[in-house]
């Protein structure tokens, strides 16, 4: 198994992208979610922060008040590492869990396909995408290639029990690099300036200047995809988008970045029970 961060800007279409690999099968951890439960009530990172910070970052109900901290740390750097200091093994400790619990579970991603032959079926031919650093091309040479990687991930014998790859949702992978490093392959759900503008306006009923404000304060998204392996063009039609992330899992699913790990795991099983067969014969009474 290998992890795979996927990141993007706001309102880039990262939640909308993530749902495709979902119903494609793949596993996802949205590490969002992951940081907003290592620091409830009862948590270590709950109590450390409250140690740190004092109770007025606390709600009636013992929740932390985001809002309140995040004032607290706003232009604070040495607040701001002390918090990272506090949250950050806990996020990795949770991020670990969840994906070992994915290599543990069976995959379904053999079972569910109900994208692609949808995708297939689709009369209208696919328009060309004009990405990054002349992906444009590209993409839309492997737009037309869609049908045979559609057969090989849907026709692929069941050689393998588990996950492939893990999707790790991390909005600020790139800005806080920390968990970079353990990450396989980068994704980047790219649109451009105006779409992205125009659909952030659209979707929480923002006024262009508020709606700037917000791009601004994060790393450019043309940045961010400079920084990633694979860019997901979702400048155009949606229905463009679902062909890369088809196009995307089919290769994620033929790499064999996956095989260290699983080798690495079931040689440490074969070596425990060959252990456990020595000790049980050595210390059992022979008849
Ligand atoms: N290709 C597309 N065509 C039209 N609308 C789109 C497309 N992709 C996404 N959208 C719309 O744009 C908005 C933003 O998409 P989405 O919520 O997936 O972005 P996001 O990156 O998860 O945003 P955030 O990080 O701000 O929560 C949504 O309203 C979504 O329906």
């Amino acid at each position: 198994m290998f992890l795979v961060g996927l990141t993007g800007g706001i309102a880039s279409g990262k939640s909308s992208v993530i749902q495709v690999f979902q119903q494609l099968g793949c596993a996802v951890i949205d590490v969002d979610v992951i940081a907003r439960h290592v620091v409830q009530p009862g948590y270590p990172a709950h109590r450390r922060i409250v140690e740190a910070f004092g109770t007025e970052v606390l709600l009636e109900n013992g929740d932390i008040n985001r809002k309140v901290l995040g004032d607290l740390i706003f232009n604070q750097p040495d607040r701001r590492h002390l918090l990272n200091t506090i949250t950050h093994p806990e996020i990795r400790k949770e991020m670990m869990k969840e994906t070992f619990k994915y290599f543990l579970r069976g995959s379904r991603s053999r079972r569910t396909q109900p994208l692609a032959p949808a995708l297939l079926t689709s009369p209208a031919s696919p328009p060309v995408v004009q990405g990054l650093h002349g992906r444009g091309s590209r993409t839309s040479q492997l737009l037309g290639a869609l049908t045979s990687i559609h057969v090989q991930v849907s026709e692929a014998p069941p050689a393998f029990q588990g996950y492939r790859y893990v999707i790790l949702d991390i909005p600020l992978l790139f800005e806080t690099k920390q968990l970079l490093k353990y990450m396989a392959h980068t994704v980047v759900v790219y649109c451009d300036r105006d779409t992205q503008l125009a659909r952030l306006m659209q979707r929480n009923h923002l006024n262009r200047q508020d709606a700037e404000a917000r791009i601004e304060a994060q790393l450019p998204l043309k940045d961010k995809a400079r920084m990633a392996r694979h860019v997901l063009d979702n400048s155009g039609e949606w229905s463009v988008t679902k062909r890369q992330v088809v196009l995307l899992h089919a290769e994620l699913e033929r790499s064999l970045e996956y095989l260290p790990l699983r080798l690495g795991v079931l040689t440490g099983l074969a070596g425990l029970a060959g252990l456990l067969y020595l000790l049980t014969r050595c210390l059992l009474p022979s008849p």
